[in-house]
């Protein structure tokens, strides 16, 4: 399934009123590689949450296909985020009890079961060429670098349309970082993913078809990066 994004007039505000988001127009074709990119407390990440329909008081439309995310409540917008959406966020969401192939699998509990081996399959292949190989042992004790691999395995591993990724190289050394890179862009062009990646890695910026820079909420540059 294939999701063309259409933001419009989308806003937030702080609790004290402070605008933090004022986007009115955006639109996203599936397939697309997009970066984001701007100074810390630009509000990138707020950006993605409000892509992934995370933030409650968001205003104006977030539109996935026929999909209106924000008239949803949020037990629809979590269905909606666990069938269509792979998210790469800096709270890696990990279940602490769980091994490291159990969270990358966990999103097989929104499958039907029939799809199930293929993906529990799909999520250790990712894991292993993250250089993960003990996929039993629990993330309770893993560095933080392992767990943002683990779960990039499990976003990947998902095969949703959408992939949103709030900085993914950011805790992985060059030489991984470059892997990654390489495998985000296969898995769009393979599959059709729209890839929207919040990063300060030239590396990646330079590897996407679309490159917005935000500045105090709002979108300040729509680009074609110089080498793309
Ligand atoms: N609930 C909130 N209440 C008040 N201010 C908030 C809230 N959430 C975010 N902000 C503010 O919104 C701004 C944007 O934050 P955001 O995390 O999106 O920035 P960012 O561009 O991702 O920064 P960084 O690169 O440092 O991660 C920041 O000034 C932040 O303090």
């Amino acid at each position: 399934m294939s999701l063309p994004l259409h933001v419009a007039d989308l806003r937030l505000r702080s609790p004290r009123g402070r605008l933090l988001l004022d986007l009115p127009a955006l639109s996203a074709t599936p397939g697309a590689l997009i970066g984001i990119r701007g100074a810390s407390g630009a509000g990138k990440t707020t950006l993605l949450y409000a892509l992934a329909g995370l933030l409650d008081r968001a205003e104006g439309s977030v539109r996935w296909g026929d999909t209106e995310l924000l008239s949803l409540g949020s037990e629809g917008r979590a269905r909606f985020r666990a069938r269509n959406i792979g998210m790469i966020f800096q709270d890696f969401m990990l279940f602490e009890e769980l091994g490291a192939l159990d969270n990358a699998s966990l999103t097989a509990l929104f499958r039907p079961r029939s799809e199930r081996p293929a993906l529990r399959a799909r999520a250790r292949a990712r894991l292993e060429a993250l250089g993960l190989t003990d996929a039993e042992r629990r993330v309770t004790s893993f560095s933080g670098g392992e767990r943002q691999r683990v779960a990039i395995a499990r976003a990947m591993a998902a095969e949703a349309p959408v992939l949103l990724a709030d900085e993914p190289t950011a805790s992985l050394d060059r030489a991984n970082a470059d892997r990654l890179i390489d495998d985000l862009v296969a898995l769009v062009r393979t599959q059709g993913t729209t890839l929207i990646a919040v990063s300060h890695d030239p590396a990646l910026l330079d590897r996407m078809d679309r490159v917005l820079t935000i500045e105090g909420g709002a979108l300040a540059a729509d680009e074609v990066p110089a080498c793309a």
